[in-house]
């Protein structure tokens, strides 16, 4: 497997964040480096994993730009800049359409922010329109689609108005097995179609997240002698899932060595 691991495109500085007097995060440190693989447009997916209630959320948050952290920074892109509101594509659960405005207007929202040209606006719409099979939608409302066709103008909205990141909560949550299929071949065509597209997609559904990931990155707090927790969560485990020959794999789920890393990462969960 040819590639390298390049410049840092992401990068997570001594992030901690403090709420109501009670230590969320502590110190989280992690980097994403740009992949490149010579005759292929590479991106990548981290899938970022932790047991209920450990900080996963507000990290996700975070990274958007859209909480400020205690201390610490998030930098992101080749030049490294601060993160700002708008430069994450976010796509949250519950997909937040403008429910007034038939798909093409929210798309239009999306993607007035960033092609003034009107008509090159419209030919980039319907080029995601095509891409996420939304075509026949075009006029519908939002109250009109099902809840993965929602998911779908969702993440065509925020790649229309935003850099290079997706950050994707829960994508899998309430789907059904082919949805789940659909939803994870659409995020490694997205990942692929630019090699600077990176996805994070935090998740409770181990098997799904981990078979699409190319990193993983579980969340967890540390234990004192007595086996309490220690409050500040960290990025405790990083998953490189190249280098385990567990990337850009057809059929991973039948490979036994993903159902070895599955185990890992699940008995890893039972002291996070
Ligand atoms: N405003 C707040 N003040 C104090 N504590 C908070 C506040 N908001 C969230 N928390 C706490 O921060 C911790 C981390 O919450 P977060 O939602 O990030 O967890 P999570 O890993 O995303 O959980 P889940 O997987 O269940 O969604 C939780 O223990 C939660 O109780």
């Amino acid at each position: 497997m040819e590639y390298s691991k390049n410049e840092c495109i992401l990068k997570i500085d001594n992030v901690s964040l403090t709420l109501d007097n009670k230590i969320i995060l502590q110190n989280v440190n992690a980097e994403i480096k740009n992949i490149v693989r010579p005759g292929m447009t590479q991106g990548q997916v981290v899938g970022f994993l932790g047991p209920s209630g450990v900080g996963k959320t507000k990290l996700f948050e975070i990274m958007a730009g859209l909480l400020k952290p205690t201390s610490g920074e998030v930098y992101v892109g080749e030049a490294q800049k601060l993160v700002a509101p708008g430069r994450m594509g976010v796509v949250q659960q519950n997909y937040p359409l403008f429910h007034h405005r038939t798909v093409m207007g929210n798309l239009e929202i999306a993607a007035k922010k960033t092609i003034s040209d009107p008509q090159k606006r419209k030919d980039k719409i319907f080029e995601m329109l095509d891409r996420f099979h939304l075509r026949q939608h075009t006029n519908m409302y939002p109250a009109q689609l099902s809840g993965g066709q929602k998911q779908r103008i969702a993440i065509a909205q925020q790649l229309l108005c935003s850099d290079n990141f997706l950050l994707m909560d829960e994508p899998f949550s309430g789907l059904d097995i082919n949805m789940v299929d659909e939803v994870s071949e659409m995020i490694c065509e997205i990942s692929n179609a630019h090699e600077h597209n990176t996805i994070i997609i935090v998740s409770h559904d181990i098997v799904s997240t981990a078979a699409i990931s190319d990193t993983l990155w579980i969340m967890g707090r540390d234990r004192d002698a007595q086996n309490n927790i220690i409050p500040g969560a960290k990025i405790k485990h990083t998953f490189d899932l190249i280098e385990r020959g567990l990337a850009w794999q057809p059929d991973i789920k039948k490979i036994p060595a993903f159902n070895d890393l599955i185990n890992e990462v699940r008995d890893l969960f039972l002291y996070l």
